[in-house]
């Protein structure tokens, strides 16, 4: 545990991400220490927690618009054995609204017929490029360089291709870095994909809002821990909207001669009646096309009062290979 005597959560940062709205929805300053960690691929947040640096931590897992996050699911498949204590302990869900940030052009004048038409170029393999739903605000075109997380780049597709055509494109960790990145550009032809929380602190101009492709653009984030350290009276349970019943993770991979295994593990849920609510697989990396599948579904291991959940997971550990529960937790949506 950390020095200070306020449990600590960690997330991806630095301060103006995505990942620290999130834990700012949910656990309240005046109680926990919020420390953001610096990462290529969201690993320290998974270290500090498996080390008890932390006692909790939150990690992106899915956006609605992109899909998984490959960093967290290949953390959670654990390969090596390094994060077996950690378990996930709760969801957050996070209304994603990009902002282009940068330097206004100060020669520039907005492209008006570019900007009245607001389409992109057909081309053979996007035969009908889908129309950005925002404008530029002021003009782009001295931007050379954007910057920003390869997930927030898939979620502004149409922007992208329609107004910052041929501009090179760099990932980084997160999208309040590329504003980090982007506040220290002498030249003023480099652009953020980032927040406007990152706006206001390190100083940036508005180049556009909203630029993501679509207006529902969600990610679901996912609060991890080493059960049974996380405090009864955490916050969490209180940020219940829409509070229906409980969500349960497990990992496993099934024998891969045998035909129909992976049919007898997701029968297992069948069998005791349980809802999938997700499916995901990585490659195991033990042999090539060989996966490690990720199954959530309705019900808790902890609170599953007609067995429902027991059953099934004694089940699965007879026909899976290796399997973990990683967590069962209070669902909000
Ligand atoms: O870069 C950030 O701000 C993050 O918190 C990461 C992250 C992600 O990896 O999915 C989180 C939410 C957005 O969907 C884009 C990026």
């Amino acid at each position: 545990m950390a020095s200070n005597t306020k449990p600590v959560v960690s997330f991806l940062g630095p301060v103006a991400s995505y990942s620290h709205q999130a834990v700012r929805q949910v656990f309240p300053e005046d109680k926990w220490e919020l420390r953001p960690v610096n990462t290529i691929d969201g690993k320290y947040v998974f270290d500090e927690v498996q080390d008890r640096q932390v006692t909790a931590g939150v990690v992106p897992f899915e956006n609605s618009t992109n899909g998984s996050v490959v960093f967290t699911l290949d953390n959670l498949a654990d390969r090596d054995g390094r994060y077996k204590d950690i378990t996930v302990d709760g969801e957050i869900f996070v209304d994603v609204h990009h902002c282009l940030l940068g330097r206004k052009n100060p020669a520039g004048k907005l492209d008006e017929s570019h900007e009245a038409s607001g389409t992109c170029t057909p081309t053979l393999t996007d035969p009908s490029p889908s129309k950005p739903k925002s404008k530029p605000l002021s003009s782009l075109s001295h931007i050379r360089r954007l910057y920003s997380h390869p997930q927030a780049f898939g979620q502004c597709n149409a922007f992208i291709s329609t107004y910052l055509k041929g501009v090179e494109i760099i990932d980084v960790s997160s999208t309040s870095k590329a504003a980090e990145i982007v506040s220290q550009d002498e030249t003023g032809t480099w652009a953020a994909i980032s927040n406007q929380l990152a706006s206001n602190l390190y100083g940036l101009d508005m180049l556009g809002k909203n630029i993501e492709d679509r207006e529902d653009n969600t990610t679901r984030f996912l609060v991890i821990g080493t059960n049974p350290a996380v405090p009864d009276d955490w916050d969490l349970q209180k940020l219940a909207i829409a509070k229906s019943g409980s969500k349960s993770l497990v990992s496993f991979t099934v024998p891969h001669t045998s035909p129909g295994a992976l049919a007898d593990v997701l029968g297992c849920f069948r069998e005791f009646n349980l809802n999938l609510t997700s499916i995901n697989s990585r490659p195991s990396l033990l042999a090539p096309f060989q996966y490690i599948f990720f199954v959530e579904f309705e019900g808790h291991k902890y609170d599953d009062p007609d067995g429902r959940v027991k059953g099934a997971l004694e089940k699965i550990s007879r026909v899976a290979h290796n399997w973990r529960w990683l967590g069962s937790w209070e669902r909000y949506r």
